[in-house]
């Protein structure tokens, strides 16, 4: 007779062996494992493997849109969290998947799920667009002037390209703390008319999908000015008392809300090509902004900028090319600094696009240039307007055909090849005295969590 807890313990084994093999076919993404054995023992579903997550958060840890499809469809439980109090949502955001996350939280629109990969650019801080930019508004001086006057109309300021800002209880939530200081149209009316004062017009708020479409009024428009007038008169505009003036652009710009920094970023660039262009870069006569401040035109009659149409009329906007070189053995990564970052901060190597250049090529001569690495193929991940002054960085994953570096020491202090290992304990675990990563705002770090996210085999 076998002791009955001989069998149970068996049977607990047999069970144990079919939850692993369970999760382990999620976390693969073998979809037809995942339904043949729900069929067989549907109790599966929820049950966690032996490092406490369960075949949901595998699925969305790795990407994998179809299982994770599969086990929805069959119950999973979204809201089940792992020792780390992560729901499988939170885990398919953390590592990029947003087709997962859209699908977790029930706003999966199926478009990203053809493209099938991770897909940082939704979340890349700059790149938010709460405003419909109704260009083909720009040029309706009526339109744009009864906007002016309307008592619901947003109206930011800057002071020489500083925004004016207050700083937000931690409570948020959102993770912000400053935000826009908002003027209604009243409170600015004055500063318009200073000769100093630039004016453009960012766009109209999205109507949110709940509102009703009979909704007559029109959402508010959104303006940002650019003033010379003195910072300490201008702050007293506001009226509040924690208002401030955030004047370094590598820090005090990344700390708003996604949808601020989006409006953030097209207001700072715009009006920072207007602080550059008060002059034609054609003849050198006067130039005035027009259509809303998306263009400056020439004052000289004569000039030949006037005649069709002239890019140096229109707001710059300056590409320039971001890559994570990857070692060929996979491995590694090269990360370069140069003398002004802080001590022991390592990025990404940059590099403006030249006339003339692909993305590709860009990729390959920056690289050359900068660390003296060879570089094969080029794969393109997610871009980030980079309002300082308005460079569009276009982030990019390339791999390595040299390994030797030798630096250019005009603008890299160092580069080295650094180890997934070493990139991961800076990533999750704050850094190290030997590397400390840009800040997480930046493309340069989400190209690196892109690329430790890419591969699941952690
Ligand atoms: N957001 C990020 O993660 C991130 C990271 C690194 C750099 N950046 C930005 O990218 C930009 C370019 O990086 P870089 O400095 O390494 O470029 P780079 O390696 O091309 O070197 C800069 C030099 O390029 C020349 N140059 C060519 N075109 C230029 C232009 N349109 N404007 C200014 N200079 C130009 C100048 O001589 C300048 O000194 C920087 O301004 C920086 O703000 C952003
Ligand atoms: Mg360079
Ligand atoms: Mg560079
Ligand atoms: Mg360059
Ligand atoms: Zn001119």
């Amino acid at each position: 007779m076998i002791d009955s807890r001989v069998v149970k313990s068996v049977r607990m084994n047999m069970t144990e062996e079919m939850v692993e093999r369970f999760v382990d076919a999620a976390s693969r993404g073998d979809v037809a494992a995942v339904s043949s054995l729900i069929s067989r023992c549907a109790s599966l579903l929820d049950r966690p493997g032996a490092n406490g997550w369960n075949a949901l958060m595998l699925a969305a840890r790795n990407g994998h849109y179809t299982v994770t499809e599969t086990l929805l469809s069959h119950g999973a439980d979204r809201l089940v969290v792992n020792r780390s109090s992560q729901t499988a949502y939170d885990i398919a955001k953390f590592w990029g998947h947003t087709h997962i996350g859209n699908l977790l939280v029930g706003t999966d629109d199926q478009s990203q799920h053809i493209l099938e990969t991770t897909d940082p650019s939704q979340e890349i801080y700059f790149s938010a667009e709460p405003l419909d930019r109704l260009s083909e508004r720009r040029s309706d001086a009526t339109w744009q002037q009864d906007k002016q006057n309307r008592p619901d109309s947003v109206f930011l300021l800057f002071s020489e390209l500083s925004p004016l800002v207050h700083s937000l209880e931690p409570s948020t939530g959102s993770g912000a703390q400053t935000s826009l200081c908002r003027f209604s149209s009243s409170l600015v009316k004055e500063l318009l008319l200073k000769p100093g004062s630039v004016l453009v017009f960012l766009g109209v708020e999205r109507r949110r999908p709940s509102s009703s479409p009979e909704t007559s009024s029109e959402p508010p428009a959104w303006f940002a000015i650019n003033s010379t007038e003195d910072p300490e008169v201008l702050l007293k505009l506001g009226g509040e008392k924690d208002l401030f003036w955030a004047r370094r652009p590598n820090r005090d710009l990344l700390n708003f809300s996604q949808d601020e920094a989006g409006i953030l970023a097209q207001a700072r660039a715009v009006l920072a090509w207007h602080s550059r262009y008060a002059f034609c870069p054609t003849c050198g006569s006067s130039s005035r902004s027009e259509e809303a401040g998306y263009k400056r035109t020439c004052t000289n009659a004569s000039c030949s900028s006037l005649q069709g149409v002239h890019n140096t009329s229109y707001p710059r906007v300056d590409p320039v090319v971001i890559m994570l070189v990857l070692h060929p053995d996979g491995e590694q990564c090269l990360l370069g600094r140069k003398k002004v970052f802080p001590t022991g901060m390592f990025s990404c190597l940059a590099g403006f696009i030249e006339p003339g250049e692909s993305v590709e090529s860009a990729v390959r001569r920056e690289v050359e240039e900068e660390s003296g690495v060879k570089v094969g193929s080029v794969r393109y991940v997610a871009c980030q307007p980079w309002p300082v002054p308005s460079s569009l960085m276009i982030g990019c994953l390339a791999v390595a055909l040299s390994t030797d570096i030798k630096v250019d020491e005009n603008e890299i202090e160092e580069a080295h090849w650094f180890p997934r290992q070493k990139v991961i304990d800076a990533l999750f675990r704050g850094g190290s005295p030997v590397l400390l990563l840009s800040h997480q705002q930046t493309i340069a770090h989400q190209l690196v969590k892109h690329w430790i996210g890419c591969n699941s085999n952690l």
